[in-house]
């Protein structure tokens, strides 16, 4: 069983911090920025890899600060996600962010963390978190795989068109309950 609660997070107006410029960071940047392009994101590490540092120069919202990790970095945010491959000060970053009680990913490491990252399907508006509880990111990483290739593009057609007909309906809120319910009946009906 799975207890999670997965949210979606307006990344592009939070402040998150990512520790760490190397190969692990740059995996966590990487899916940050393909769901959130716009996300606010302040990297603070003494040495940044060259995919790294590809990957941060492309992306505007993102300020990198050459220096270790010091807890002054987590005045302002609201999220850390710490990738360094020091584990007491992955640890350190942990507890100097529960002391102020922001949330916090120690990458890889699911025992120091608030929360997890996730495989992420994104079709236009839609979009859909795959969560393992942990258990194989490699099994979210190829039904990520399998959701984008099988959900066809249309999809977002769909959404826009059922919004278009959401706002021309009049009436109190339970009148239009019931009518996007009814239109989007076929969705569920078994075929015969
Ligand atoms: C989904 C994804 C999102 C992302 O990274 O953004 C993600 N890991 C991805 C890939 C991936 N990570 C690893 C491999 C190599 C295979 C392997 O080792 O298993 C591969 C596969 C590959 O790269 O092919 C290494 C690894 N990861 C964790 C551990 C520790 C452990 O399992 O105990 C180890 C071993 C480290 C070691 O050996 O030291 C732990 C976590 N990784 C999570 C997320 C969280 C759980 C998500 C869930 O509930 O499933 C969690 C708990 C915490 C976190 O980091 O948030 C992303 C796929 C994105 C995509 O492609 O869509
Ligand atoms: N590379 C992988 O695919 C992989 C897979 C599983 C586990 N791991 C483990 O994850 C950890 C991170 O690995 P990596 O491959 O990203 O290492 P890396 O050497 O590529 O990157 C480590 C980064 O941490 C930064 N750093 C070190 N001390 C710091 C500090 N005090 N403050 C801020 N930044 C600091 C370094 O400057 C560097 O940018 C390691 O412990 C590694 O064993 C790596």
């Amino acid at each position: 069983m799975n207890h999670l609660y997965p949210i979606f997070l307006k990344v592009h107006e939070l402040n998150t911090l990512l520790v760490g410029g190397g190969f692990v960071a740059t995996e966590k940047l990487e899916f940050l920025l393909k769901s959130s392009p716009h996300a606010q994101v302040t990297v603070v590490s003494p040495m940044f890899r060259p995919e790294f540092l590809e990957l941060a120069e492309k992306a505007e919202t993102v300020t990198l600060i050459t220096d270790v990790y010091h807890e002054k970095y987590l005045g302002g945010k609201h999220i850390v996600i710490a990738a360094t491959d020091d584990k007491p000060v992955n640890r350190q970053i942990r507890d100097e962010a529960k002391e102020r009680f922001l949330l916090v990913n120690v990458a890889d490491t699911p025992d120091l963390c608030d929360f997890y990252l996730g495989g992420i399907v994104t079709k236009g508006n839609l979009k859909i978190a795959i969560s393992t509880n942990g258990k194989s990111p490699t099994a979210a990483k190829r039904l990520r795989q399998l959701l984008e290739e099988v959900l066809p593009e249309e999809l977002d057609d769909l959404l826009n068109n059922l919004n278009a007909y959401r706002d021309t309906l009049k009436g109190d809120f339970d009148y239009k309950v019931k009518a996007m319910n009814e239109i989007t009946e076929g969705f569920v009906k078994k075929r015969a």
